[in-house]
């Protein structure tokens, strides 16, 4: 049997059209399926945890990243595989992992049924499933998650609302150590940690990230003026911001990240808390499909 946990707001409604494509079809091809519709945030994680593991298939995710983070952080660690129908604002897992955005063949690939090991990261009680951004980008994360602008402008609401932000953010002075490692910086706009190389809706932060090489990319990006991060910006799309001087760049297992004033943090687009951060990663920890 196999269970959908279906985020019916997720996308602007998207999560409930995309159920109502996919469930003639489990219908007409006698699939064994169970669905919940989740009622509130984190109510996918608690759906996972409480259902009876004995003779699951699979856990399938209908949402957004939001809704992807929290069914793994149920599975995380168990023998049950993810699967995933993007129906957010950003999928930016989707992308990483080339999953169809065409619900019918995302699917399809659930289906198939070929099982894949990634690796997550422990922070606290959480695990990131995708990406993690620290600082300008977790404002961002958190103004787009309450502004009804989301609902409006699905696509470029990230690039929109980071546009916006930068001319109240202030950047902070941190102290980032990877693997013993320590490196000081003066200022600092954004940190991103991550498994995938997107996050924002497409933005490719940490381009040589992947979720099956053992290690976290980060990105850090270095107090410049405002003038000079909006032209370096539009490379971010493309991946090629990691060459400019105000770009750092790290590859680690243990990342340790404190700051002055504490920063916000958010862990695959929802907001986690703030600095300090200790993350570590967990190899070959969630099975996907
Ligand atoms: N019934 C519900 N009512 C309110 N919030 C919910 C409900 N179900 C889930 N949520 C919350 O909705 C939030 C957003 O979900 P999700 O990220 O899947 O969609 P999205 O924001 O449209 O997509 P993306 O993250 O790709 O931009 C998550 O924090 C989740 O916990």
């Amino acid at each position: 049997m196999r269970l959908f946990i279906v985020n019916q707001g997720s996308g602007r409604g998207r999560g409930k059209k995309v159920w109502n494509k996919i469930e003639p079809i489990l219908k007409e091809r006698q699939i064994a399926y169970q669905v919940e519709f989740t009622k509130y945030p984190k109510h996918a994680t608690e759906i996972v945890k409480a259902v009876n593991h004995t003779n699951l298939q699979a856990v399938i995710a209908i949402g957004g990243d939001g809704t992807l983070h929290e069914v793994g952080n149920g599975l995380v660690g168990t023998e049950i595989p993810l699967g995933y129908i993007p129906a957010g604002s950003g999928n930016d897992f989707a992308r990483a992992e080339k999953i169809s955005l065409d619900p019918l063949e995302a699917l399809e690939r659930i289906l198939a049924h070929q099982v894949r090991k990634i690796d997550t990261a422990k922070l606290g009680q959480k695990m990131m499933i995708g990406f993690t951004g620290i600082g300008l980008d977790a404002l961002v994360a958190d103004t787009a998650n309450k502004s009804v602008l989301k609902k409006l402008f699905r696509k470029f609401i990230y690039l929109f609302i980071m546009i916006r932000c930068l001319w109240t953010y202030r950047p902070s002075h941190v102290t980032i150590t990877v693997d013993g490692q320590t490196y000081h910086y003066d200022g600092i706009w954004l940190i991103a940690i991550n498994n995938t190389p997107f996050y924002g809706g497409g933005m490719q932060i940490c381009p040589q990230a992947q979720n099956d090489d053992g290690w976290l990319d980060i990105c850090c990006v270095k107090y410049c003026r405002r003038r000079t991060l909006l032209r370096v910006f539009p490379r971010v799309y493309q991946g090629t911001h990691i060459d400019h001087p105000y770009v750092s760049i790290y590859r680690g297992k243990e990342i340790r990240v404190q700051s002055e004033q504490p920063l916000t943090i958010h862990v695959d687009g929802e907001i986690y808390g703030s600095t300090p951060l200790d993350m570590t990663i967990q190899p070959q920890s969630l099975l996907v499909l």
